[in-house]
Parts: structure tokens; C-alpha cells; sequence
């Protein structure tokens, strides 16, 4: 087990250059195998979930090659396994997005319940309700979700909510549906458009990703295509706000500022100067922090994958800020109690967590609770004085390319170390 070291305070200035988006990452991954033959992917980050996805197309026959650091080749020619086990669902959300894939590629899909980052109930009910739509046949059965078909039909599917995964999941299966499906009160998260991009770039039809509305003509073949994903929205959003929280001078390089308006915006508010260029942003931070009030809400809302870092610049802000988890019902508030024993002064009442800011926060020992929990508790460490040491990175790993390295470069003092045995706290639960 390893954690993190920072010492606080120091100036950060430099450029960053962001990696390519997770959450496009861990869709379009598994949508190769839609294909038969060889696809090439550009500006995959190198996380640990992308290597679990690499293990599961592995595990189901196909071969995956590594060109690049950030470029792969898989060959999906050889997939002849529709099963994907717990072993490899457990420690990812996106584990699931098989289900909608493996439908598309041979019309049968038996995938393990995912884990992924915990925030209370996760429920699956509108992915199950889309795949139904189509004439799948879903039964839920000993931890294992098996849907199969002799024949995918289109349809037209209303969400009750509106879901990211199963905006993914039944896009992959309607893509080889027969006929035409409608998706209505879908996700527009820029994961879906980019999603959306490389099955029509396999030759799908697929329009209006992006709007409430995805129209998508079946087609009874895809072919294997080069493709390029986009720069990661909330990773580039985790460096604005430690930009802003630490006083800092950042160039944040590679990324799109339009994904980024609504975290722009609340930053704007919160004191910091921010410059956008066609595809990089500035932002310096400004020693007075101002009270802001966010509500997380679906794209082109404030990301929820925001909220514990926009949380943690609050920290210090001059007066009461309120943030509201607009989301996840759970609230998604776990972090705070770590932010607590850094000197942060917040209560959480259902989903709302009410901030009182304070002049300084103090390094602590900490544990990351989730993945973006893990980023808001560097930002809180990069900006506190003293030292803090951040356990259970592996949820940071999770969403963030060489974050040591990165950081590192701009001027942070942190450091990745083993924990010894006797040391290690008990894992999240
Ligand atoms: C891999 C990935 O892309 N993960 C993101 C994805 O998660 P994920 O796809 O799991 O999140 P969803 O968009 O599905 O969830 C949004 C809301 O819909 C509810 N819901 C979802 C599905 C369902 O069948 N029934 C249901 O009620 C959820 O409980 C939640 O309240 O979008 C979330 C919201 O932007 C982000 O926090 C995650 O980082
Ligand atoms: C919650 C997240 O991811 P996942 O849905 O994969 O757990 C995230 O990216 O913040």
C-alpha cells in the first residue's frame, strides 16, 4: 500500500497538461469490441481503471497492445467470451459497460454487478429498463446481470433519470439494434458525445448526442477505427480549483474550455482570474477566497465528479458557502470528516454541506474515501501548512495520470511513498 506525502504552501506555477477523459476512456474501451478486427486508440490516460478494462477485453479474447504510453491497439478479432466475473467488476463502475457492448457484439452478455467509487445506492434499473426496451431478455441472478437476445430491436426508451452509464450502455446495444431507437431525457456529458463520435466513426449512426434526444439507426456491421479521446474535463477541473485554492498560476493545457464553463464560472466567483485559449486555460488564484454557493447537476450543470474539490477550495473562503449535491442521493459527502481533521469548519445536513470558511487549514494524516474525495484531499494538502499524508491512493489512481509527477512539475511538494504494513489504516468502506 502506498500514500501520499505533502508538504503545504508551496507557490505553484508552470503548466499541467491534462490526460485524456476517464469517463470517455472507460466507454469507448469496451465499445471496440462492437468491431471485429483492429482498433487504434489515442490519449488513453494511464490509469488503473483503463488497465482493469485491458485485462477484462483480455480475459474475453481480445488482444491488447500498448503503441504508446497513451495510445492502444486492441485487436477485437478473436472475442469468443461473453462473461465477464467479479474478479474484474469489482473494482470499476464502468466493468458494466460490457453489458451494453458484448449485447451489441454477439446479442448475449453475462457481467459481474460493478463496484466503482462508493456514494450509497448505485442502481442499475434504467440500464436494465434500456436493454429491455430493445427485446433483451435481463435477469439478475447471483451477482452475475445476463441479458441476450436472438434479435435486438430499436425502440424508443424515456429515462426516468438521467443516467451517464445507462445513457452508454443502451447506446452500445441500439447501435446493432434493427431499426430505429429513440433515447429520450438522456445524459449530454461530454463522455457521451465522444462516445457517440467513435461508433459513428465504426460506421453507427448515431445523432444528437450532446441534446435530451439520441436518435440512433441500427446497422448490422461496424468496422474497427483509429480514434483520439477527448481531454478530461474533470481532471483539468481538480487544477483549476488547486489553481485557485492555492494561490497559484497555473497553464492548463489540453483540454476543451467549453466542458469547462460551469467549473469556469463558479472559480470566476470564488476571486480566481481565468483565461481561456483555444485549447488550454490560466488560472491564478487570488490570496481572497469569496463565499460561492454550488449545486452539482447533469451536464452543462457543476459536475458532481467536482463537488469534493470546489468543496475543498471553499475551505478557506471568507464567509458561508453551501454546497448541494444536485446527483447522487447519498450526498457523496464522506470526505468531509477528512477535510475536518484538517481544520475545516463544515457541517452536512442531507445533501448539503454547509462551509463556514476558515483563515487556514492544517496538515493531517487523511484517507482518500473515493476517488475524487482523494483529489479534494490533495488540493486541501497542497494549500494547508504542515504536513499532510493521504492513504488509500489507489482510489486517486483510479482518475489521475502521474498526479505526483504532474504536481511535481509546478512547484508541489508531494511524494509518493510505501506504507509500511503496521502503519496502514483500514481500507474505505
Ligand atoms: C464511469 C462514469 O462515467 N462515472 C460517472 C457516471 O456514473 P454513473 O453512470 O454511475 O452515474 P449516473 O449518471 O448513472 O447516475 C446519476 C443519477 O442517476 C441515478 N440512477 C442511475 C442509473 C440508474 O439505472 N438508475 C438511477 O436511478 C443514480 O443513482 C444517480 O442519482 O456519471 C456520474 C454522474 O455524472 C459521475 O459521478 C461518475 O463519475
Ligand atoms: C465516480 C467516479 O467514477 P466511477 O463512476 O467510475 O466510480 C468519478 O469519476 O468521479
Amino acid at each position: 500500500m502506498e500514500k501520499f506525502i505533502i508538504k503545504g504552501n508551496a507557490p505553484l506555477h508552470g503548466e499541467i497538461t491534462v490526460s485524456g477523459a476517464k469517463n470517455a476512456a472507460v466507454a469507448i474501451i469496451p465499445a471496440t469490441i462492437l468491431a471485429k478486427g483492429r482498433c487504434v486508440i489515442e490519449n488513453v490516460p494511464d490509469i488503473s481503471d483503463v488497465a482493469i478494462l485491458l485485462e477484462i477485453l483480455e480475459h474475453l479474447g481480445a488482444k491488447t497492445h500498448r503503441l504508446e504510453r497513451n495510445t492502444l491497439e486492441i485487436d477485437t478479432s478473436a472475442v469468443d467470451c461473453n462473461e465477464v466475473p467479479y474478479e474484474f467488476a469489482r473494482a470499476m463502475r464502468a466493468s458494466y459497460y460490457f453489458l451494453g457492448a458484448l449485447l451489441g457484439r454477439c446479442f448475449e452478455a453475462n457481467v459481474s454487478m460493478p463496484g466503482g467509487c462508493n456514494f450509497g445506492v448505485r442502481p442499475i434499473d434504467q440500464h436494465l429498463k434500456g436493454f429491455t426496451a430493445l427485446g433483451a431478455e435481463v435477469v439478475v441472478d447471483g451477482g452475475m446481470i445476463r441479458a441476450s437476445s436472438n434479435r435486438l430491436v430499436g425502440s424508443h426508451i424515456h429515462f426516468d433519470v438521467v443516467s451517464v452509464g445507462a445513457t452508454v450502455n443502451v447506446m452500445m446495444a441500439a447501435v446493432r439494434a434493427h431499426g430505429i431507437t429513440i433515447m429520450e431525457n438522456v445524459a449530454k456529458e461530454p463522455h457521451i458525445v465522444d462516445l457517440a463520435n467513435f461508433l459513428n466513426s465504426m460506421g453507427a449512426d448515431v445523432r444528437g448526442a450532446g441534446t435530451d434526444v439520441i436518435k440512433i439507426h441500427g446497422v448490422d456491421l461496424l468496422r474497427p477505427s483509429s480514434y483520439s479521446i477527448i481531454p478530461d474535463q474533470i481532471e483539468a477541473g481538480t487544477y483549476m480549483a488547486l489553481a485557485a485554492a492555492c494561490g497559484g498560476n497555473l497553464l492548463i493545457k489540453n483540454v476543451i474550455p467549453k466542458h469547462l464553463e460551469s467549473i469556469t464560472d463558479k472559480l470566476v466567483a470564488a476571486g480566481a482570474e481565468v483565461a481561456e485559449y483555444d485549447d488550454s486555460i490560466r488560472v491564478a488564484g487570488s490570496p481572497v477566497i469569496n463565499r460561492v454557493n454550488v449545486k452539482t447537476m447533469p451536464h452543462p450543470g457543476f459536475p458532481t465528479d467536482m463537488q469534493p474539490q470546489i468543496t475543498a477550495l471553499l475551505c478557506r473562503a471568507g464567509g458561508t458557502s453551501i454546497v448541494t449535491e444536485g446527483v447522487w442521493e447519498g450526498g457523496r459527502f464522506k470526505y468531509i470528516d477528512e477535510l475536518k481533521r484538517m481544520g475545516a469548519n463544515i457541517s452536512v445536513d442531507g445533501k448539503m454541506a454547509v462551509i463556514e470558511g476558515v483563515p487556514r487549514l492544517t496538515g493531517a494524516r487523511v484517507r482518500a474515501t473515493d476517488l475524487r474525495a482523494g483529489a479534494a484531499l490533495v488540493i486541501a494538502g497542497l494549500c494547508a501548512e504542515g504536513v499532510t499524508e493521504i492513504e488509500n491512493i489507489e482510489f486517486i489512481e483510479r482518475g489521475y495520470e502521474c498526479i505526483v509527477e504532474k504536481l511535481r512539475g509546478v512547484g508541489a511538494d508531494i511524494q509518493k511513498v510505501l506504507v509500511p504494513d503496521a502503519e496502514a489504516v483500514r481500507p474505505a468502506q
